[in-house]
């Protein structure tokens, strides 16, 4: 959606979903990319919370409107209803947690069924791999470029609290959608050649 940021520069709002599980970082990304800030004792978000930021890609300005959701099952009902009308979606888990690594297809799937999202295949998710700086890490690199792999989607390992890699992944989220509008639109162009084209054929003319 076209419109104007708060300084009254016109700019594209992209509406970016971030999930995961509970406690693997959501918040602490979104206040490290919007505000450069990382807070250690940070709270369990419940239900939704949302920041805007803009930046500038190719020359292009975009106003990314971040919805950070809540990870613990029991606020499923809350954060739902948010994921409609979604441009991307940053799938985050923790290298520190193995199981937040499994759990990203079950995110994939809800975000899914309740953004409602016509093309399956070619909507834009990026995957987080989040707390690089932790020592002790369960997930090898390795392990999740695997399951990325597998899903058709760029990773990116990041450390909010260190500030790796945090920038770069959400400009990868806008780009990818860019991409994937691109597509889309090329697609719409060969579709409407094929018609084009089996109509003179339909009538015998020839170019
Ligand atoms: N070491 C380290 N700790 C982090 C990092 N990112 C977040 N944390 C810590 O992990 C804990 C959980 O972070 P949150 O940002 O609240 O996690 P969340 O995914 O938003 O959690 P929910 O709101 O429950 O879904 C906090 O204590 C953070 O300080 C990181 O990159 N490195």
């Amino acid at each position: 959606m076209a419109g104007k940021n708060h300084k009254g520069c016109k700019s594209k709002l992209l509406k970016v979903v971030l999930l995961g599980d509970g406690g693997v970082g959501k918040s602490s990304l979104m206040n490290r990319f919007v505000s450069n800030k990382f807070d250690s004792q940070s709270f369990h978000t419940i239900g939704v919370e949302f920041l805007n930021k803009d930046i500038t890609i190719d020359g292009k300005l975009f106003t990314l409107q971040i919805w950070d959701t809540a990870g613990q099952e029991r606020f499923k009902s809350l954060r739902t209803p948010f994921y409609r009308g979604a441009d991307c979606c940053l799938l985050t888990f923790s290298v520190d947690d193995r199981q937040s690594l499994q759990n990203l297809s079950m995110w994939k799937k809800e975000f899914l069924h309740y953004a409602d999202i016509d093309d399956y295949d070619h909507f834009p998710f990026v995957v987080l791999g989040n707390k690089i700086d932790i020592s002790e890490r369960e997930v090898p690199t390795e392990e999740a470029e695997v399951w990325c792999h597998t899903n058709q989607m760029p990773f990116y390992e990041t450390s909010a609290k260190d500030a790796i890699n945090v920038d770069d992944a959400f400009h990868a989220a806008v780009k990818r959608v860019i991409e994937l509008e691109k597509y889309t639109d090329h697609t719409k162009h060969l579709h409407t050649d094929t018609i084009d084209l089996s109509k003179k054929n339909q009538k015998g003319g020839c170019c």
